[in-house]
């Protein structure tokens, strides 16, 4: 790239560098990359960084093996990041059935890419996808956890471009001289997050003025900054299986007690209606004293005590 640095790549990179600071010369770097723009796109940003920090870093571009295709689709990326000089490899999975064909590509995916032994998996989210994410969860009332969005820096999991608008990624690869995927399912209307990209978030840029992607965004960092005040809160409560320890805490800071004791007994996949059903058995129990959750446990009222087991298998 010779003459002025462009100022968009300038960005994606400060992004990158700012997600690694905390890694040391030796850290182990893998960039989760589908082909498509986002990831592409932190591939050739990170790669810059990562050589000049002295970063052993990798693409890996999983395969999931769901479409025709899919095989050329992972070697095309393959041979562009080798053209830019990172070393990648794609790594074939097979797919389970659990969870939907997307839910159980996701954890065949994140499965692949934290088993590379990576010290940091970097991910390509953008300001969009956060934005996106935020409308869903408010669509779905499935209370402040959603709406809190993605985290930018999550253990393994890291996603240094939550702050850079999708349009900036098709750009970046544009600079690099990087052709990209386009997944088919991003367009198909049947996806709610494909009608959200291309009907609702133009319209509410149409009502509402320009940025409300970066107001989504925004309000999940706020959301999610207010959220972890009160996980704290909710981790010092030193009775919680105590009714009248649970019913005199204020109901933000109970729900998060009861979702922490249940998923501690073994509970799974929680939502915001089976913590309110807890929360039910703790301020309104007449009439019930237990409420089933996935993942085989159950939580039960006696008295002024609440307890959780493992719900026995019918046969
Ligand atoms: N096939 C793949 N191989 C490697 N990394 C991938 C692959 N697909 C996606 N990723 C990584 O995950 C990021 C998010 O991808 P995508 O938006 O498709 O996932 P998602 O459906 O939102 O799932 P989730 O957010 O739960 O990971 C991409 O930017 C990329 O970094």
């Amino acid at each position: 790239m010779g003459g002025a640095l462009d100022p968009v790549v300038a960005t994606g990179r400060n992004l990158v560098r700012h997600a690694l600071d905390d890694l040391g010369p030796a850290a182990r770097i893998v960039i989760g990359v589908s082909g498509g723009a986002d990831s592409l796109a932190l591939a050739a940003v990170t790669a810059f960084v990562a050589d000049r920090a002295a970063l052993d870093v990798e693409a890996v571009v999983v395969d999931h093996q769901l479409q025709p295709g899919s095989a050329e689709v992972a070697e095309v990326a393959v041979k562009q990041l080798a053209g830019i000089g990172l070393p990648a490899r794609v790594v074939r999975v097979e797919v389970g059935a659990d969870g939907g064909p997307e839910g159980a590509a996701r954890t065949a995916r994140l499965g692949a890419l934290g088993a590379t032994g990576a010290d940091a998996v970097l991910l390509a989210h953008t300001l969009d996808d956060q934005a996106e994410t935020v409308l869903l969860g408010l669509g779905r009332g499935s209370g402040p956890r959603s709406i809190a969005g993605m985290s930018a820096h999550d253990g393994l999991w890291r996603r240094p471009f939550l702050r850079l608008r999708r349009a900036d990624t098709e750009h970046i690869c544009r600079v690099h001289g990087l052709t990209w995927w386009t997944d088919p399912h991003n367009s198909d209307p049947a996806f709610r997050r494909s009608r959200l990209r291309a009907e609702v978030m133009p319209l509410l840029e149409d009502v509402l003025g320009g940025g409300v992607a970066e107001a989504l965004a925004r309000t999940a960092e706020q959301v999610r900054h207010d959220g972890l005040v009160l996980d704290a809160l909710a981790a010092e409560v030193a009775a919680p299986h105590d009714v009248d320890t649970l019913a005199a805490l204020p109901v933000a800071v109970r729900s998060r007690v009861l979702r922490l004791a249940a998923l501690a007994a073994g509970a799974e996949a929680l939502t915001a209606t089976h913590v309110s059903e807890l929360d039910r058995l703790v301020t309104d129990w007449r009439g019930q004293r237990r409420v089933e959750l996935p993942g085989g446990v159950s939580a039960t009222r006696t008295g002024a005590s609440l307890s959780f087991a493992d719900t026995p298998v019918k046969r």
